[in-house]
């Protein structure tokens, strides 16, 4: 990959250009109203800054750029597999998306919006992973909004099934103040507690470890002091929370005491919203950040 034949072939002047960053390369978006960067490096949204904001985005300052490492914050893909394998725990957590290399497959832009798509196509190393053949396309546009869609096609002969998720990294104040609203009278999966529950409160509140997993569909709108953030969404049936809390955090050498300032709202398909894909079929998981 070299940013000059990416610039040639898909950059669009004050629309789209390729950069080298770290190990991999970013495309820079810049729409009318807003910015935004992706890594080919797991297809990798880094940053969404609508004009005259903050980064609506957290990417950790401890952050690790590397080949085979997940980079912490913005929106790492969890695909095709949510969590742990489900049943062998030597393959990668939150499968293989995040680690790969994608390509870029087409840009466009009109007056109001700038988008790209990128792809991830079955070979060999994911076929040792994964046995399946399939075409992964995560599609990015920016206008206002920041959307983001992950289809997956199955091109095999048998049915797969795909768990996953937009695993949105959210930049916040202060995670003792901000609240999360939409997940009133939503059942969850609590993934600390290993139990089920369900949520009376209008507005969730934070301070200590939250890993979640809501069955919804709905939107969720983050209430911070500076600002709120709606998170939509679509071909999701799950709501990721997370926030790991102080203790889980100083463990994590790519986040420590940044953790203060981050909240993940992820659109995810998990639990009992596994998607089966029968071949020839696809599906999209989507989110809209504004
Ligand atoms: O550290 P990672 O593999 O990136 O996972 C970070 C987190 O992702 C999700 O939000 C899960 O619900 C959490 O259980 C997990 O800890």
């Amino acid at each position: 990959m070299n940013p000059e034949v990416l610039n040639t072939q898909f950059g669009i002047v004050g629309k789209i250009a390729f950069q080298p960053f770290e190990h991999t390369i970013v495309a820079e978006l810049q729409s009318k109203h807003a910015t935004a960067k992706v890594s080919l490096y797991g297809a990798h949204v880094l940053s969404f800054i609508p004009n005259e904001q903050e980064d609506v985005l957290f990417v950790s300052p401890k952050a690790i750029f590397k080949n085979g490492k997940a980079i912490r914050g913005g929106i790492p893909i969890c695909w095709p597999w949510f969590g742990p394998h489900p049943v062998d725990s030597s393959l990668p957590p939150h499968g293989f998306a995040r680690i790969s290399n994608w390509a870029v497959t087409n840009t466009s832009a009109s007056d109001e919006e700038v988008s790209i798509e990128l792809g991830l196509t079955s070979n060999a190393e994911t076929m040792r992973l994964w046995p399946y053949q399939f075409e992964a396309r995560l599609l990015l546009k920016l206008d206002q909004e920041l959307t983001v869609e992950l289809t997956t096609r199955n091109t095999d002969n048998k049915p797969f099934e795909v768990s996953a998720a937009l695993h949105s990294y959210f930049n916040i104040s202060d995670i003792e103040t901000v609240t999360l609203e939409g997940l009133s009278s939503v059942d969850y999966q609590d993934d600390v507690a290993n139990a089920n529950g369900h949520q009376t409160d209008k507005l969730l509140a934070f301070g200590q470890r939250t890993d979640r997993r809501y069955r919804t569909s709905d939107t969720a709108i983050i209430h911070d002091t500076k600002r709120d953030i709606s998170v939509k969404k679509s071909g999701s049936g799950i709501t990721v929370v997370w926030n790991p809390g102080a203790e889980l955090a100083m463990q994590m050498g790519d986040l420590a005491e940044h953790y203060q300032h981050m909240l993940c709202v992820e659109a995810a398909n998990s639990l009992d919203d596994t998607i089966v894909i029968q071949p020839g079929m696809s599906h999209t998981l989507a989110t809209t950040i504004s």
